[in-house]
């Protein structure tokens, strides 16, 4: 999907205009410290374009699954104070349970130009997942102009998303979505070869549609994680307890089919560390081969496979990675991801990582700095590699 054909804030009049920004501040916390910031990172080049052009800036985001109650452990009052700092001046944070209240509405009336505040979670609304148009109404009475910047919200059509915008004057993009969709999109669509996707996580029904449109790109495609085992069995390899969907057993003899017929790589894991059960202090022990004994379970990729994984990294021009090869959270299963990390941080090829939960374990490693590109997105990256429309985009004014 390119989308170099919508609007973007640079193609729009902004000056002394209530600009409602919906950001992805959908940040993880801990006893109400942030401890990831790419998102926010993410979203600061928009802010202060807007506050550099006089813009009166109203910022929006979910956070968490409130399920439509205003649940306080889930306010976004963390994410205002942090970005106060970043931006080094006031973020006026309105906090009313009903979002669009009067906190939030004295404070819309009250901006000046270079102003910037923030709404309540979104989602302490019932009607902002369901896209209803009351609450968009209510978003969009705030501000003139909608400007969708929440690339990891962009595959949700809900109202701060998609909604609002409907009842505003314009609705643009700002740079987090055209950097996202730039080095997304390049890497799939013209990517430097030999093109390499990495593919892990718990689920093979998770990644589906991903598996399938980039068999159509890629030069060699990477299995790792709890999905492998499916494709393990698949080829009649003894898995124990391993994570399995049995009823996707014919998929992926699919896939592997496909791949042979586009003449793509398909690299499954040559040895497996497992463990008698699933558990944190589990003794990690080394298949000789593809099999393990029954009783037992597949935790991560082995030494072999990581080292085959990584040399198909160090040859590869470009690298996309999504899901972790094992139980990353797990010290003594997190050889396999780690050694796939370091792989890409240390080559010179194009380094993208797809989001979720592959983005925390490169950040937390310390390697983010170190890849071309650290998506925001992870479902929304998900379903860009699967090839679909992402609501969010689809929504915004064409050039
Ligand atoms: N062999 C395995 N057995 C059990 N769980 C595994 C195995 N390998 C990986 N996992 C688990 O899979 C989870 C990540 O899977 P998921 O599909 O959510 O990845 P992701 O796509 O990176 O994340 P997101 O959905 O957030 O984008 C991790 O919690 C990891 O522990
Ligand atoms: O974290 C994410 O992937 C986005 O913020 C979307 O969140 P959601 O899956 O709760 O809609």
């Amino acid at each position: 999907m390119s989308m170099l054909n919508k609007k973007t804030i640079e193609d729009i009049q902004v000056a002394g205009k209530r600009v409602l920004v919906r950001c992805d501040f959908n940040v993880p916390l801990k006893d109400g410290v942030i401890t990831d910031e790419n998102r926010l990172n993410g979203a600061l080049p928009t802010i202060k374009y807007l506050i550099d052009h006089n813009a009166r800036v109203i910022l929006c985001s979910h956070l968490g699954k409130p399920k439509g109650e205003a649940k306080p452990e889930l306010s976004l009052a963390p994410v205002a104070k942090r970005l106060s700092e970043m931006l080094g001046q006031e973020v006026v944070f309105a906090a009313d349970d009903c979002v669009v209240g009067e906190n939030a509405k004295k404070a819309a009336a009250e901006l000046k130009d270079g102003e910037v505040m923030l709404l309540e979670n979104t989602r302490y609304r019932k009607e902002e997942t369901k896209n209803e148009e009351n609450f968009s109404k209510e978003l969009a009475s705030l501000a003139e102009i909608f400007v969708n910047d929440a690339f990891g919200t962009a595959h949700r059509a809900h109202c701060s998303t998609v909604g609002a915008g409907q009842f505003l004057e314009e609705r643009v993009c700002g740079y987090l979505i055209q950097k996202e969709l730039k080095f997304l999109g390049e890497a799939v669509e013209t990517p430097d070869r030999p093109f390499v996707a990495i593919l892990g996580g718990a689920k093979v029904s998770d990644k589906l549609g991903v598996i399938n449109n980039l068999l159509d790109k890629v030069d060699t495609l990477i299995i790792g994680g709890g999905m492998g085992y499916t494709f393990l069995k698949a080829m009649g390899h003894e898995i124990g307890n391993s994570l399995l969907e049995e009823d996707k057993i014919e998929y992926t003899k699919e896939m592997m089919a496909k791949a042979e017929e586009k003449g793509v790589k398909l690299l499954l894991p040559i040895d497996i560390t497992y463990a008698a059960q699933f558990g944190e202090n589990e003794t990690p022990i080394i298949s000789e081969g593809r099999d393990i004994p029954s009783d037992h379970e597949g935790l991560d990729i082995g030494p072999k496979t990581a080292e085959m994984y990584a040399d198909a990294v160090k040859s590869a021009k470009t690298v996309i990675w999504n899901g972790p090869m094992g139980v990353f959270e797990f010290k003594n299963f997190a050889k396999g991801t780690e050694a796939v990390a370091k792989a890409m941080a240390e080559t010179d090829a194009v380094t993208i990582i797809g989001g979720g939960d592959s983005a925390a374990a490169v950040n937390q490693m310390g390697f983010g700095d170190k890849m071309t590109h650290v998506s925001t997105g992870g479902g929304a990256s998900l379903e860009f590699l699967e090839g679909k429309e992402l609501p969010g985009i689809a929504c915004l004014d064409e050039k």
